[in-house]
């Protein structure tokens, strides 16, 4: 977020509000095992038992995993070509595309701060198999910046925070690693400069040993698996199913509960091709898009339009935010139909740079208009 005046500010009213939801939706958890630890920077953690260890029911639970990590990312279309395209057709007509209803999308953000959040993976770089060369090309990045000269930016990614800076490589923007547990404020054009102020927020920070020692326990596990490979981004890990044999994949996924079984405090979700694993802490996206919108200062604005585009599963926690606070919108990436809560759709990664190229354009256009105006 370009050239703000970003207050460093506590999220734990973020995260009372996260507790609210899920105590009131705590099938999946026990909160009878809550307990409020003490982390590093005074924030408030909360750590939730999960109900299912393992035992009785791993098969399914490990069964649904892979199910749904086949449904993040499709890897046989059953369909004949035409019901795949009625299907895409009908599904556009509730999340058209965001180039094409531009206009529609630019007219509700009148008079508005459009604050814009970007996913890292399958949004800013094409999805390839080899995770350490997901580069973004060159005409990306320009676009990328060229946007965080007029609006505040962020970088919203499941990778660890270092590493997704080295593909961006833009430190006029705000970077939240770790699907949003590790945030940390623009080197480049910040008004703060104390010391390390732009660290914003780690809440999971106590996990930090844990994550490491889960992160060698599946080194070890997965090591016979042709093709498995386990990613440490810090306060989460990522366990890459893409370059194994389909054949194999309930298997990896059963080595992955056996090491998650130990470790009732850390819990599994389910991305493209790929299973992730991070601490119970109702922490994800969606917190992050609120932290940073409340330092900025938008906390209980009207006068902000954030957009978030994304492309997976973790996307969603922070398209609901934005249906739920009724502000802005999401865009998800995707080719095909997928269950959503975002409003509007792109269809890959070239297509995110031309809607951002737009915006940039739109906005150089306004602001134009608004000196002849007052000429
Ligand atoms: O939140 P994101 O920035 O989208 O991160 C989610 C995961 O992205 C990466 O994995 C995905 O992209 C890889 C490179 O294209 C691909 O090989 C993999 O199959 C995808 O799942 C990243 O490597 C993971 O650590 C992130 O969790």
């Amino acid at each position: 977020m370009t050239n703000q005046n970003v207050a460093v500010s506590d999220p734990k009213s973020a995260i009372g509000m996260a507790i609210d939801v899920i105590v009131s939706n705590s099938s999946f958890f026990s909160p009878a095992v809550r307990k409020p630890p003490t982390v590093p920077g005074g924030y408030i953690t909360i750590c939730l038992k999960k109900l299912e260890t393992g035992g009785a029911g791993g098969a399914g639970r490990v069964g649904a995993w892979v199910d749904s990590m086949r449904a993040s990312s499709p890897t046989h279309i059953k369909s004949t070509p035409l019901s795949d395209s009625e299907a895409l057709s009908s599904w556009m007509l509730h999340h058209p595309s965001a180039l094409r209803t531009f206009e529609q999308i630019t007219n509700a953000s009148e008079g508005k701060q459009i604050v814009m959040f970007l996913d890292y993976d399958g949004t800013l770089s094409p999805i390839v198999e080899d995770p350490d060369q997901a580069f973004m090309s060159k005409e990306m990045r320009a676009a990328v910046k060229d946007v965080a000269r007029y609006f505040p930016t962020a970088i919203v990614s499941g990778r660890c925070r270092d590493k997704v800076y080295r593909f961006v490589k833009l430190s006029e923007l705000y970077y939240a690693g770790s699907h949003g547990m590790d945030i940390k404020g623009p080197a480049k054009g910040r008004k703060y400069k104390k010391g390390d102020q732009s660290l914003l927020c780690q809440p999971a920070s106590e996990f930090l040993p844990m994550i490491d020692e889960v992160y060698k326990a599946l080194l070890e596990k997965t090591k016979s698996t042709p093709g498995a490979k386990v990613e440490n981004n810090k306060f989460c890990l990522s366990v890459h199913f893409r370059c194994v044999d389909e054949q194999r994949w309930t298997a990896l996924a059963e080595q992955v509960r056996l090491v998650l079984n130990q470790y009732p405090k850390l819990r599994l979700t389910q991305g493209r091709k790929v299973l992730e694993i991070r601490p119970t802490i109702k922490w994800d996206k969606g917190n992050a898009l609120e932290f940073l919108l409340e330092s900025l200062g938008y906390a209980n604005s009207n006068d902000v339009f954030p957009i978030y585009i994304g492309d997976d599963r973790t996307d969603e926690d922070a398209f609901k935010v934005l249906r739920n606070r009724g502000q802005g919108f999401g865009i998800l990436v995707s080719k095909f139909p997928k269950e959503t809560s975002a409003s509007y759709s792109l269809q890959e990664p070239t297509e995110v740079m031309n809607f951002l190229q737009l915006l940039v354009e739109w906005k150089r256009r306004s602001l134009q208009d608004d000196i002849l105006s007052r000429d």
